[in-house]
């Protein structure tokens, strides 16, 4: 019934950017979401007739006012989560992008889903790290 329809779970999709600063990458303690309290990738849920990249240099610009270029698709991963609030199931999209302004910083626009930016030493990342 419609009821059952609405709660029906399905895989959603989501779009993680690699922004690399030298030899750091830029991540962000997740708030108030799925992967609560843990260091994560910029990014979102990709919305209606985006392409991967399309989504990645949107969700940066939203999350961190930065401009990208250069996106090119890396890797995918396929995971239910069981931790979060109901279980969830998202097949992510990894992409990795390069700075249109090398000189451009982050600015944290989504303080309510992160409670910082920074940009991590690649062989000294932060913990715990968002599992995707
Ligand atoms: C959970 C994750 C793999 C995909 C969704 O990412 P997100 O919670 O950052 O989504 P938004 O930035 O679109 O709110
Ligand atoms: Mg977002
Ligand atoms: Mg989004
Ligand atoms: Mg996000």
């Amino acid at each position: 019934d419609t009821a059952a329809n609405a709660m029906e779970k399905v895989p959603r999709v989501g779009v993680a950017v690699f922004l690399l600063r030298g030899k750091t990458v830029l991540l962000g303690l997740r708030r108030n979401s799925i992967g609560d309290s843990t260091y994560a990738l910029p990014g979102g849920h990709l919305e209606f007739g985006e392409s991967f990249e399309e989504c990645g240099a949107r969700e940066l610009k939203e999350e961190t006012g930065l401009d990208v270029e250069k996106i090119e698709f890396l890797t995918v991963t396929n995971k239910v989560f069981k931790e979060s609030p109901k279980p969830a199931h998202y097949v992510t999209i990894f992409l990795r992008a390069a700075l249109s302004d090398p000189l451009q910083d982050f600015q944290n626009l989504e303080p309510d889903k992160c409670s910082g930016l920074g940009w991590y030493d690649w062989d000294n990342l932060p913990k715990p790290l968002f599992w995707p």
